[in-house]
């Protein structure tokens, strides 16, 4: 079989730059189609640790004037995964987290950032390079939404176009008077069934207006950005395109997250060994702080702190978790205000209430092999992957039933609640510490996770067959 070439387009990739989710997908989706008869190639931003870790990249071609200033297509590769490399180093080459200033807000120029990242994908899916010529160019949340509509709008013949939504939440909204200036027709931005969004243009509703095929993180989700609230203004627009939109499940890279190797945690465990889990516990309560206490249910977080994940919820059920003598270790940052209430809630309850503000991927392995449980009470979850985690690691799971975590726990692995308000979760929090108390129930629930796939391995699959039935249905290259 002709294997599909597939350019995939990211604004973060793991291990390379990671902010969240997305970089998990877009790492770990190319190396998991390679049994699937597809060959992937990534395009992302050369962001300074881009060019770091891509010193030896070849370069393709250079521009003295790529989007007002001098870029070069670089094409390289970096653990396992084939890249191309934008790089333009007045756009890209800044310190720090790829969207935002030191100060956290957004870089004023990124619809000019991103719409360069498109622009060149565009040019790659027309056939730039010609040892790469893609049969799909499949495009990553609002980043990567421009990369449809500039093929859609140089015409002729193209690649067929894929849009993931990882997030309805960020839609990458500008002036409409940006459009002309990153070359797309002015006509584009009046035109409700182009780039035209409340006024302005979106570079995400631009991608799921003009792509093939749309895709998001879970079948749940799918269905409820279909409707006016989950679809934060484009519900109507992906009611009109249901038939070209469907939810494929993310999974997780299952060597990185793997109990049995993991070089982050004290004590590595298999499903026959899960009582070793307790070690993971005592150090885990060591490093933040936590009273020794085996008998206590040990709650784990490791989140982005935003209004999306719903901890302004958890920090309401505090009773509920101090009055069951449970303990709390969470890791996250985000929201200012969250990130000091739960420095605060730290600060009155040492021993019991642990808040490490940051971002720590070893912390996070050892939160997931240590904790009892693990917490995500989000509003709105597209997929989510640290429950998934959680499932392998035996941690289990206490989740809002929404979006991807209503498709992924369920009552034989954890415990799930809904609507997601407060008191629910504190119920739900109520069942997990009566539950915990029965030794043998609580192992089948471990078990159970332990014994749910949460790899790539089908999943990938499911992309594989939709850029094939995408191929077959256009031609290569129509
Ligand atoms: N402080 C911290 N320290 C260390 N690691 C941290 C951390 N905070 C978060 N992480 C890690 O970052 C990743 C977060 O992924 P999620 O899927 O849970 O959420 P996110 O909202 O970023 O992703 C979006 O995209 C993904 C991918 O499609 C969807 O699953 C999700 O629903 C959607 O909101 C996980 O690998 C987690 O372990």
């Amino acid at each position: 079989m002709t294997p599909v070439r597939v350019l995939a387009v990211a604004s973060e990739v793991y291990p390379i730059v990671k902010t969240g989710g997305l970089a998990d997908v877009a790492g770990a989706l190319p190396v998991a189609l390679k049994g699937h008869g597809v060959e992937m190639r990534t395009l992302m931003p050369g962001y300074p640790d881009v060019m770091r870790l891509l010193a030896g990249a070849d370069e393709i071609r250079r521009w003295p004037d790529y989007f007002g200033g001098p870029g070069r297509l670089l094409a390289g590769s970096h653990d396992g995964l084939d890249l191309f490399v934008l790089d333009v180093p007045h756009l890209y080459a800044r310190p720090g987290n790829p969207y935002v200033t030191a100060e956290g807000v957004d870089w004023p120029d990124n619809g000019v950032r991103f719409a360069a990242l498109s622009r060149i994908a565009a040019d790659i899916g027309h056939g730039l390079v010609a040892a790469f010529v893609p049969d799909v160019v499949h495009a990553h949340d609002w980043q990567a939404g421009l990369a449809p509509a500039y093929l859609h709008y140089d015409g002729g013949a193209r690649p067929g176009t894929v849009m993931t939504i990882h997030n309805m939440a960020y839609q990458g909204k500008f002036d409409r008077t940006l459009a002309g200036a990153i070359g797309l027709p002015q006509h584009a931005s009046f035109d409700v069934h182009g780039l035209e969004y409340f006024g302005g243009i979106s570079f995400l509703k631009a991608g799921l207006q003009l792509a093939d095929r749309i895709t998001t993180v879970s079948p749940t989700y799918a269905h409820e950005i279909q409707s006016d609230e989950g679809g934060m203004g484009l519900g109507g627009l992906l009611r009109e395109r249901a038939g070209v939109l469907s939810g494929i499940l993310n999974g997780i890279d299952t060597e990185v997250w793997n109990p049995q190797t993991d070089p982050h945690i004290a004590y590595r465990f298999g499903a026959k060994e899960l009582s070793f889990r307790s070690a993971n516990k005592a150090a885990l309560q060591q490093r933040l702080g936590l009273d020794p206490r085996p008998d206590a249910l040990l709650l784990g977080v490791i989140s982005r702190l935003s209004w999306q994940k719903g901890l302004d919820l958890l920090l309401e059920s505090m009773p509920t978790i101090l009055g069951n003598g449970m303990q709390l270790a969470l890791l996250g940052s985000g929201d200012a205000e969250l990130q000091d209430r739960y420095q605060g809630t730290a600060r009155g309850h040492p021993g019991r209430i642990a808040a490490v503000i940051g971002y720590d991927e070893a912390l996070a392995h050892l939160i997931q092999a240590g904790s009892d449980a693990l917490i995500v009470p989000s509003r709105f979850e597209p997929c989510g992957l640290t429950q998934l985690c959680a499932l392998r690691y035996g941690a289990v799971p206490i989740v809002s039933r929404v979006g991807g975590l209503a498709d992924t726990v369920n009552e034989t692995t954890g415990f799930t609640f809904g609507p997601v308000t407060s008191a629910n979760l504190s119920a739900a929090l109520g069942r997990a510490s009566f539950t915990f108390h029965d030794k043998s129930a609580w192992r089948q629930l471990q078990l159970a996770g332990l014994a749910t796939d949460v790899s790539w391995r089908n999943r990938a699959g499911e992309y594989a067959t939709l850029y094939r039935n995408l191929v077959a249905s256009r031609g290569r290259n129509a």
